[in-house]
């Protein structure tokens, strides 16, 4: 089994049109499979503006148009593809999930957002996603011949005990569909994928929508590729782009091997554990 890995970042211009979104994604996922990557990553809301007033408006059941797309793009194409979140209607509720499909079409994974964004910025940002969305319930991870991936969506990746269970479980790969903004963007994005890949020894990618400076939202965009060291091994700006990033995964192994963390935890002091 190889241990290299082409994973491909997808920054989508996402606008008002769910058409010409999905549209658009399904044509990038075809750019970078014609690239040579074997997994690639669309962003949060890539079919819909981020913003708690449209979610209701363009949520659809799983399957449905949106992910139904996105599942064929991966089966005409060959490639693994996890498709960034859509808002989910299921039950009356709303939620922001990102599915992972595989190469020959089938659903491999299907991640709810656990940790909704609530914060309030003094000067900054006031956002409220639990206004219109319910939070999911679980870990989600899906298996590549490579490695085991994890998956979380944009805030989820500011809690370090998700991303040290999916490491536990054996994730060598975490990818966090996100949007962050103009607040919080310049200043933790990068910090927290770095701390997530640092902490845990795995690589770390995180996938925004392009910019668009006229939404009610202003997405930071750098979708990038962090590995276990703590490196950027890709990244870009704000427009509309694909990353591409080539893995290794024996260097996990590598890097686990050169600084021990696993061996060295104190388990006799501390310890993280999953109650679901
Ligand atoms: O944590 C942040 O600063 C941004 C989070 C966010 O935009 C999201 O969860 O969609």
């Amino acid at each position: 089994m190889s241990s290299k890995l082409r994973l491909a970042l997808v920054q989508l211009a996402v606008g008002k049109s769910k058409l010409d979104n999905v549209s658009r994604a399904v044509q990038k996922i075809k750019e970078a499979a014609s690239e040579g990557a074997q997994l690639v990553a669309l962003p949060e809301c890539f079919n819909c503006p981020y913003g708690t007033q449209y979610f209701a408006e363009y949520a659809e059941p799983v399957p449905g148009e949106s992910t139904e797309a996105i599942k064929e793009a991966a089966k005409e194409n060959g490639v693994y593809v996890v498709g960034g979140s859509v808002p989910e209607s299921e039950g009356g509720k709303v939620y922001n999930t990102c599915t992972v499909w595989g190469p020959k079409g089938d659903l491999l994974a299907k991640h709810r957002k656990v940790h909704l964004f609530d914060i309030n910025v003094e000067g900054g940002i006031c956002f409220r996603e639990s206004d219109v969305l319910s939070p999911g319930n679980s870990y989600t991870t899906f298996d590549l011949p490579q490695c085991k991936v994890g998956i979380g969506i944009c805030y989820d990746i500011r809690f370090a005990e998700m991303a040290q269970v999916y490491s536990k479980m054996g994730c060598k790969l975490l990818l966090y569909p996100g949007a962050f903004n103009m607040t919080t963007g310049p200043v933790h994005w990068e910090l927290l994928q770095k701390g997530r890949a640092l902490d845990n020894q795995v690589y770390v990618g995180t996938i925004s929508p392009a910019r668009d400076t006229s939404a009610t939202y202003i997405a930071w965009g750098h979708s990038t590729l962090v590995n276990p060291w703590a490196d950027v091994v890709a990244t870009t700006e704000h427009e509309e782009g694909i990353v591409y990033a080539d893995l290794d995964l024996d260097y996990v192994q590598k890097v686990r091997q050169m600084v021990p963390l696993g061996s060295q935890r104190r388990g006799d002091m501390y310890e993280v554990v999953t109650k679901k």
